[in-house]
């Protein structure tokens, strides 16, 4: 194997997303079936000695493509040399926590680790944040690097995208393949906009084959927002695999880029596109090539979605004012 290794940095590698995650990169799912792949496995003290656990489960894999493992809790040492990084590692809500303790306490996380990306990552540097409040925690670590172009931050709203897809695949009794063009909006949070006008089912308008307005506002969008509680609810702990997967298909598209009549949803930093105040980092209708996300430009808005739209990008930019007043950002 003569290809220069990918080094990908994972936080949070000892928790539940972790888990089912370390095994797909190391398998060439994340970046592909010729690409060598270094792992680096940030924790905090507690979470090592289980870090080093799926280490050893990961070398009994023999993946021939995994060129090393390194675990540590230093961000200084996990970002050394970072080509991905993928930030699930986060402070979850616990009970009798407002929003503005949650925000304060992981701004205690993602400004550090921003930091050291901006101190220490490869030059070509890769930032998915996947730990909630995702948008928001990308904001502060990007804030926090300013060397590197903000465009390298990006939030995690893949899994609202594929559960879309999925519930429109039912709906439509269509296969997911061959459903395009759907768009989640906003923040991943119960705001979300799941947004079908400019989708296509087998080649025919979504908004158009589905015909009812009822269905999408009733049953649709909260089924697609809500989807995160509803599995909590029935397992008992938060997705975990599925979030992984999406999490994979997130950087997958994003190095390999996206089919020509086909786009996907990121959360990327605004540049004022649809009404987004500039420098949120909101999710958008994308598309990736050479290894850049560019949103889709020039779709027609409706009343239907403008709403909503404005209504999730609210939430975006009352969470920016909170965490500015924090002095996270
Ligand atoms: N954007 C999205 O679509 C989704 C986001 N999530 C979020 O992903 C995050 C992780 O979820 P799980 O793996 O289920 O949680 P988990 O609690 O099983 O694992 C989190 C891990 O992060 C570690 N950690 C905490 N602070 C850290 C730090 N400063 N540096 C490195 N590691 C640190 C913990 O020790 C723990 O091992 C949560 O915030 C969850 O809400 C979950 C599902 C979907
Ligand atoms: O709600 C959570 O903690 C997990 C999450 O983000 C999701 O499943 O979308």
């Amino acid at each position: 194997m003569t290809r220069t290794p990918v080094t990908v940095t994972v936080t949070g590698a000892a928790g539940q997303i972790g888990y089912a995650l370390l095994f797909r990169i190391a398998s060439g799912q994340l970046l592909g079936a010729d690409v060598p792949v270094k792992l680096r496995l940030l924790e905090i003290p507690q979470g090592l000695k289980a870090a080093e656990g799926t280490a050893m489960e990961l070398d009994d894999c023999a993946f021939p493509l995994l060129q090393g493992i390194d675990i540590s809790d230093d961000p200084n040492v996990g970002f050394d040399g970072a080509n991905v990084a993928l930030l699930v590692g986060a402070r979850p809500r616990t009970k009798g926590m407002e929003r503005g303790d949650l925000l304060e306490a992981n701004g205690g996380i993602f400004k550090p680790q921003g930091k050291a990306i901006n101190d220490h990552a490869a030059d070509d540097i890769k930032v998915l944040v996947v730990g909630n409040p995702a948008n928001t925690n990308a904001l502060i670590a990007q804030a926090a690097a300013p060397d590197v172009p903000a465009e390298r931050f990006t939030a995690m709203t893949r899994l609202d995208h594929n559960r879309a897809l999925s519930q429109l695949s039912k709906k439509t009794g269509v296969p997911v393949g061959e459903i395009k063009k759907l768009t989640i909006w906003g923040n991943h949070s119960a705001t979300q906009y799941p947004d079908v006008f400019h989708a296509e089912v087998a080649g025919k308008n979504a908004a158009e084959v589905v015909n009812d307005e009822q269905w999408l506002a009733d049953t649709f969008i909260p089924t697609v927002a809500k989807r995160g509680a509803a599995i909590i609810e029935a397992r008992g702990a938060s997705s975990a695999a599925s979030a992984a997967n999406a999490a994979i298909d997130h950087v997958h598209t994003w190095v390999n880029g996206t089919d020509a009549d086909n786009w996907t949803s990121a959360g990327v930093v605004s540049d004022g596109s649809y009404g987004v105040p500039e420098g949120l980092i909101s999710s958008f209708p994308v598309t990736a090539a050479n290894g850049k996300f560019e949103i889709v430009q020039g779709l027609d808005v409706n009343e239907f979605s403008r709403t909503r739209i404005d209504a999730s990008v609210k939430e975006l930019e009352e969470e920016r004012e909170a965490v500015r007043g924090l002095g996270l950002i």
